[in-house]
């Protein structure tokens, strides 16, 4: 769409605001109100942006989940007529230097899960984590947006079955071992990513990450090569070491299994600060900002303090140097 174009004869496009490969998002301002929203349009008319308003009518009135005023098709595109958000993470972390503090990372992540335990909640999985999807919007409260190849695993109130040989989904930085070797995506697999984004947020970067922006067999090959077998010590260099406990507890999880959010909310609060990052740094990510609220939950997150399944725990090594932290 052009910039200063009508859409519907009624909102003005006024910027693009991203796009990727299922669409374009637009800032448009409607003509009679003068109220901003974001456009999003499928011009392959491919469906995705049909099935993604599906979903996120399913999901309306969730905290952090973008409200969806219309979608329909005209003859050149299916759209969705949104609320308009602001930057993403990734933007903010560009414009910040490439790396969050430790400050700011964890209220991401807290809210973060509450997001995946919403979606996970109707049975939805995301399919295609990154630090992008996340953007802020009223209240400093992240948003999880994008639902473009989202599927569900509960189908007719049943846990689909265990199926592999599936094609990869999704983008190979942040995408779970399983996704890697074509094991369908289930709620394992965006704690995974999730798990991958929060040392990409720390670091700015993650060792197996590719500047080519083409989503080729030959890229994800060599990540995966990279990813499973680096060592999460290596990994997680100036990370807290619950990023090490946050990464294998995904990977342990099982295909079916519900993941414990509190216990991973508890794990990143849990956290003590770091040593060495500066006062004045810190606080000059105001813009970044997100609540770490404990905003409202949906009931099953409020589950009782209980310890993560025993199994699942994971014991670190103490002798690790670079679990520094303030004395
Ligand atoms: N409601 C919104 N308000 C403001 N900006 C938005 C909104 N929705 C999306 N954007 C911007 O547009 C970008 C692309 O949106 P989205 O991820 O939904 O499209 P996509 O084509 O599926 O992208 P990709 O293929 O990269 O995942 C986002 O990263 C964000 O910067």
């Amino acid at each position: 769409m052009q910039e200063n174009s009508l859409f519907l004869n009624q909102y003005l496009i006024e910027s693009l605001l991203g796009s990727g490969g299922f669409g374009s998002v637009y800032k448009a301002t409607h003509l009679t109100t003068q109220l901003s929203y974001a456009i999003k349009v499928d011009k392959k008319r491919k469906g995705n942006v049909k099935q993604e308003s599906a979903f996120l009518y399913e999901l309306q009135g969730g905290e952090g989940i973008v409200k969806v005023y219309e979608a329909g098709e005209t003859e050149e595109f299916t759209y969705m007529i949104m609320e308009l958000l602001g930057p993403s993470l990734s933007k903010i972390q560009k414009q910040q230097g490439g790396k969050f503090s430790l400050d700011t990372v964890i209220p991401i992540l807290i809210q973060s899960l509450y997001r995946l335990q919403y979606i996970h909640s109707f049975g939805v999985v995301h399919r295609d984590l990154k630090p992008q999807q996340f953007l802020v919007g009223p209240n400093n409260n992240l948003y999880l947006v994008d639902y473009g190849l989202a599927r569900k695993f509960i189908v007719q109130g049943t846990h689909i079955p265990y199926q592999s040989n599936c094609s990869r989904a999704g983008n190979s930085t942040y995408a779970s071992l399983n996704n890697h070797i074509g094991i369908h995506q289930t709620r394992r697999d965006d704690i995974e990513s999730l798990a991958y984004m929060a040392v990409s947020l720390m670091n700015g970067r993650l060792p197996w990450q590719q500047s080519s922006r083409i989503n080729s067999s030959v890229k994800w090959n060599n990540v995966y090569k990279i990813k499973s077998t680096i060592n999460l010590y290596e990994l997680c260099q100036n990370c807290p070491s619950e990023f090490v406990m946050f990464i294998q507890y995904a990977r342990a999880l099982d295909f079916h299994e519900e993941p414990d959010y509190e216990y991973l909310r508890r794990l990143i609060k849990g956290i003590q600060p770091l040593e060495g990052v500066p006062e004045p740094m810190k606080k000059s990510e105001s813009a970044a900002k997100v609540t770490n609220s404990s905003e409202t939950a949906p009931e099953s997150a409020k589950s009782p303090d209980e310890p993560p399944k025993s199994k699942k725990q994971v014991v670190i090594p103490k002798s690790k140097s670079y679990m520094i932290r303030r004395k």
